[in-house]
């Protein structure tokens, strides 16, 4: 494709230069593809350029200050990872009609699973895209939540061709703050909430929470397609980026919430929207009720009838991982859950809490390389809600294990450590009684354990099987 084509502002640039392909990875340039030399956590991309003209890139793009000496053009712009996914999704092609983005601490995934599912029930052809990979029409397995541009461009063309017309895609802070999206035409945007994650890498809670406005404030500026429960945490700056939004839950107008009734199972509930309407949700937890109202706020602001969508609502089934009934050990339930953060291990225990009679049981562990100031909240938002905290390694990475633990310890002191993740599920599975239940925080679809530069074949879904199995 001509320059001119795909980035027709672009200045200093010949406009008949021919691309065939644009990258950010040196290692990835074949001949005719433009490299874009970016400044990235561990390496500046300018150091590769010379690799990627040996390669036979035909041009380069990079900041306005980055320092290049090459022989092929160098195009400059002042943001250039915007401009790269903006270069890769015109080279791309087309993408499905409907595409909806959530952002948000937590319930990402739940949400992005839930609106797949709301748009399939409305009769359209629908993926989720984000942890778990793309599901639903097309199932591949996951990467990042949020993938890097030009492969999300490459994957919404592919999935457009192959007849998808609606997506519900996470949009991580990560991804947004990398312009992964920029060149995602969305539809419709929602936020979950904010809490403690990620520290490592913004600078600030502050930055950390504008980092997720950017989806609001220029990404998918229309207030009235932007969906946000008024009370949850973080609402009110989504709220005065857009004014007018589609608003969810018990204060919400859109979609008001106007009774609910829990059941062992889910909860009945009332709302209003567009009429009356009367629904079982059949999921545990009162998050789960946010991220329902919620996904069924993108589908509703996207054009499925709101009585269709709150019907949907009615046969949602949870993500995997997701506070997900596993198995039962002496009558007890067992769970998978995916909380690696304090404020999701506070709503999985307290989702549970008051169908407990007996012992609340938690495994938990902190995730290596990564916010290492969450490590004590999570603790301590364990042995604030359950009875018994057993703190065990979840993917330690390059750090020390025992480290690691210390820290989720220094918020539960009471906590046993048992560092090996088996035997630590194991060993709640064993104590468990008619009337209690267990939580295995943290790792929730995962299937590995991240040790050093290894990844050990591990799942908390077998281990629970295992060790109930073993009684
Ligand atoms: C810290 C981070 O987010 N890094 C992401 C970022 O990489 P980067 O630009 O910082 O890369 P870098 O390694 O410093 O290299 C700089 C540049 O040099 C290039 N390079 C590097 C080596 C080489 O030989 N040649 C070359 O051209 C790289 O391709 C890159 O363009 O951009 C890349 C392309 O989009 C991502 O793959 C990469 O994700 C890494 C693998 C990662 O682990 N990211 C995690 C933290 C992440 O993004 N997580 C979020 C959130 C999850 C959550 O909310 O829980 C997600 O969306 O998954
Ligand atoms: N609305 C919510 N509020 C608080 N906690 C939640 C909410 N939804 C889910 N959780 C908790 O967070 C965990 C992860 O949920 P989910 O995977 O949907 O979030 P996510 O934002 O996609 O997370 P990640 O950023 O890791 O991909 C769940 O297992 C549950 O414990
Ligand atoms: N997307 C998240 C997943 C964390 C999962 C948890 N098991 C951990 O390793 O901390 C991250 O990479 O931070
Ligand atoms: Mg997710």
């Amino acid at each position: 494709m001509r320059l001119g084509d795909i980035a027709p502002d672009l200045r200093g640039a010949d406009p008949s230069l021919d691309i065939v392909g644009v990258t950010a990875d040196s290692r990835q340039v074949a001949p005719g593809m433009l490299f874009a030399a970016l400044k990235g956590a561990k390496f500046d991309g300018t150091r590769f350029a010379a690799d990627a003209v040996a390669a036979g890139a035909v041009a380069i793009l990079a900041a306005e200050d980055a320092g290049i000496d090459v022989a092929v053009p160098v195009l400059r712009d002042p943001d250039p990872r915007r401009r790269l996914a903006l270069m890769a999704a015109a080279l791309a092609g087309s993408q499905p009609e409907v595409i909806v983005a959530v952002t948000g601490t937590a319930g990402k995934t739940s949400v992005a699973e839930f609106t797949r599912q709301i748009f399939a029930a409305a009769g359209h052809t629908a993926v989720s895209i984000g942890t778990i990979g793309i599901r639903g029409a097309v199932d591949v397995p996951g990467g990042l939540t949020t993938p890097d541009p030009v492969a999300l461009a490459k994957e919404l063309a592919d999935l457009a061709g192959a007849g998808v017309t609606h997506v519900a895609l996470e949009a991580s802070s990560h991804g947004i703050d990398q312009r992964r999206l920029d060149g995602v035409r969305l539809t419709a945007a929602a936020f979950t909430n904010i809490g403690r994650d990620h520290l490592d890498y913004h600078a600030t809670p502050e930055a950390y929470l504008k980092a997720k406005l950017r989806l609001f404030e220029t990404l998918q500026p229309d207030a009235a397609r932007t969906v946000v429960n008024p009370d949850a945490p973080g609402a009110g700056a989504v709220l005065a980026a857009a004014p007018g939004a589609f608003t969810v839950g018990r204060h919400g107008t859109g979609l008001t919430l106007v009774s609910t009734e829990r059941h062992p199972g889910g909860a009945r509930l009332v709302l209003e929207g567009e009429g009356r309407h009367e629904v079982d949700l059949p999921l545990i937890g009162d998050f789960q009720i946010d991220n329902a109202l919620v996904a069924a706020g993108l589908a509703i602001v996207s054009g499925v009838p709101a009585a269709e969508a709150v019907a949907a609502l009615a046969s949602l089934k949870g993500a995997p991982g997701r506070l997900e009934l596993v198995g039962r050990a002496h009558g007890a339930p067992v769970f998978v859950d995916y909380a690696h953060k304090p404020d999701a291990i506070s709503a999985a225990l307290a989702a549970l809490r008051s169908d407990v009679p007996g012992r609340l049981v938690i495994v938990v562990g902190a995730g290596g390389d990564r916010d290492p100031g969450k490590r004590p909240l999570m603790g301590a938002a364990a042995a604030a809600i359950a009875d018994v905290v057993i703190v065990t390694d979840d993917n330690p990475r390059t750090e020390d294990p025992a480290r690691i633990r210390a820290a989720v310890l220094a918020g539960a002191p009471d906590a046993t450590e048992i560092a090996d993740r088996g035997e630590a599920i194991a060993t709640a599975v064993a104590m468990l009684r008619e009337g209690d239940a267990l939580v295995v925080a943290g790792k929730g679809h995962e299937e590995g354990q991240y040790v050093g530069d290894r990844v050990i074949p591990f799942s908390d879904h077998s281990a629970v099987k295992a060790a109930i199995a073993a009684l």
